[in-house]
């Protein structure tokens, strides 16, 4: 999105960069030379406030997941593929154009309809500038897979958040299977440059910890290698990347393993055959949606088409224990996937133990979960939340923080973040602290909706990331923003 100022010295066009800068050429009014001027935009800051209750129904916009994949596999194929309901948030958005950067010809047709024409595996492009990832984690560590197992080099960068999150855990597997660090930032970090390996060495894979971007790396890796590349995770994470690739033709098995693991196995070198997408409703984007309409008292919410891939419903299961009231309807197929029709309607909470296992299935969830806890009568535990520290920000202390700065007193203890929930009667009245993280700033909007008090958030422009039709759409339901 961009954004034209007239000054006094004549026309600046900006298009946003990195940070809250927007990098913008100036055509002066003096016949001076356009020149590239730098302007510091002040944060967006938003508050929410309690109104009346929400009422309606939403169609939570195009799967986060699914969609960056939607367009990798695109780029990997070839011929065209057509995606219906592409998330047209900004990190898809940063995807869009590498895969443009990677020789992919990726074209927008409509409202959420993109074509890629791919030059299929082993045929990429290398790239003549830096890739440039913004805010998105899935989009670099997916994209590192794809360049380490091509014989290119490409040099990876992203915003100040992305630049704090760790890489090792994607270059160790890529270094087993032949591919080169250039450079890198101290720790494994962005900005970095990786040759990728020309014939990729077939390699089996534990991942450390579940992890579907680690998985996903190594299998786009191995998807040019001569051989059988073999992912084990110790806990099952999102299958959207198996599920995709077996879609496009690829030759690939997914076994148990152990208790709540999955062995994955690819045969490389296949010819993907480009397939019609059609994206479902991101349930990460879905659960703001759910946990407002539970909170904020007389509400009746129907969240259209919602993905219920049992990988990513582990929100859904914990808000069911806690006593929600979620009518499941018209469950049907539709893209590859299941998909329902939630009806929400305001309800009780009572505090839950959340187990550490059901993590991989609800990791983005926790910043909106902690907000429902707070609205709980009792306390509610969850454990295991290590992963959240290398989020978009370090999401244990970011919600910890939040809920402080709106009268709750929450505990970090080990992994685990314990909530003493307040009833229905939560204080707010604070400023929250987002840290260029998305999830953020959209959970303390949401319990602004429902506390005593307004909450501020300092920053509303991360929410363009996943959701950018957010606030239109909630304040079509009801939400009072300013
Ligand atoms: O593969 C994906 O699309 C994602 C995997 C998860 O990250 P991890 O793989 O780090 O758990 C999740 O947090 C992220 O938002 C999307
Ligand atoms: C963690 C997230 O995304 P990513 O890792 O792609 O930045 C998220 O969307 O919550």
């Amino acid at each position: 999105m961009g954004l034209a100022l007239m000054t006094k010295r004549g026309v600046a066009c900006y298009q946003p960069k990195r940070d809250g800068k927007l990098i913008g050429t100036l055509f002066s009014l003096y016949n001076d030379p356009a020149q590239e001027v730098l302007m510091e935009v002040s944060a967006q800051r938003l508050t929410a406030r309690r109104g009346g209750p929400l009422r309606g129904r939403i169609k939570p916009p195009g799967d986060k997941s699914i969609s960056h994949r939607a367009l990798i596999l695109g780029l990997l194929s070839i011929g065209e593929t057509a995606i219906e309901g592409l998330l047209e948030g900004d990190d898809v958005l940063h995807t869009a154009d590498v895969c443009r950067e990677l020789g992919a010809d990726v074209v927008r047709t409509g409202e959420g309809c993109w074509r890629v024409r791919g030059c299929g595996v082993g045929s990429l492009l290398a790239p003549r500038k830096t890739l440039d990832f913004g805010n998105s984690g899935t989009g670099m560590r997916l994209m590192m897979g794809v360049v380490g197992g091509h014989g290119i080099t490409a040099s990876f960068d992203g915003d100040a958040s992305l630049r704090k999150r760790p890489m090792r855990r994607i270059l160790d597997p890529l270094l087993l299977m032949g591919a080169e660090v250039l450079k890198q930032a101290e720790g494994g970090r962005c900005p970095l440059e990786l040759k990728g390996a020309s014939e990729p060495i077939p390699i089996e894979y534990r991942t450390p910890v579940a992890s579907a971007q680690i998985k996903s790396a190594v299998l786009l890796a191995g998807l040019n290698s001569p051989g059988r590349t073999v992912v084990i995770e110790p806990e099952a994470s999102r299958d959207h990347t198996e599920r995709m690739l077996k879609y496009f033709g690829a030759g690939i098995e997914v076994e148990s393993f152990g208790e709540n693991g999955r062995k994955i196995s690819l045969e490389g070198r296949p010819e993907l055959r480009p397939a019609p997408i059609a994206v479902p409703g991101d349930p990460s984007s879905a659960a703001f949606v759910l946990v407002a309409a539970t909170i904020v008292p007389g509400s009746d919410v129907i969240i259209e088409s919602m993905m219920m891939n049992p990988l990513r419903t582990g929100l859904l299961t914990t808000l069911l224990e806690m006593g929600a009231d979620v009518e499941i309807n018209d469950r049907r197929e539709e893209g590859g996937e299941e998909v329902a029709d939630l009806r929400v309607r305001a309800a009780e909470l009572r505090g839950v133990d959340v187990p550490a296992g059901r993590a991989p299935s609800m990791i983005d969830e926790y910043p909106i979960l902690a907000v429902a806890a707070a609205f709980a009568h009792g306390q509610t535990r969850m454990r295991g939340l290590n992963e959240l520290r290398v989020k978009e920000s370090d999401r244990l202390e970011a919600v910890a923080a939040g809920l402080r700065a709106a009268g709750i007193e929450p505990r970090i203890i080990g992994d685990d973040l314990i909530v003493e929930g307040h009833g229905g009667d939560v204080p707010g009245g604070g400023l929250v602290a987002t840290h260029l993280d998305h999830r953020i700033a959209m959970s303390f909007l949401c319990l602004g909706l429902a506390s005593r008090r307004p909450v501020e958030i300092d920053d509303a422009s991360m929410i363009a990331t996943s959701f950018p039709t957010f606030r239109p759409q909630m304040e079509r339901l009801g939400a009072q923003f300013a």
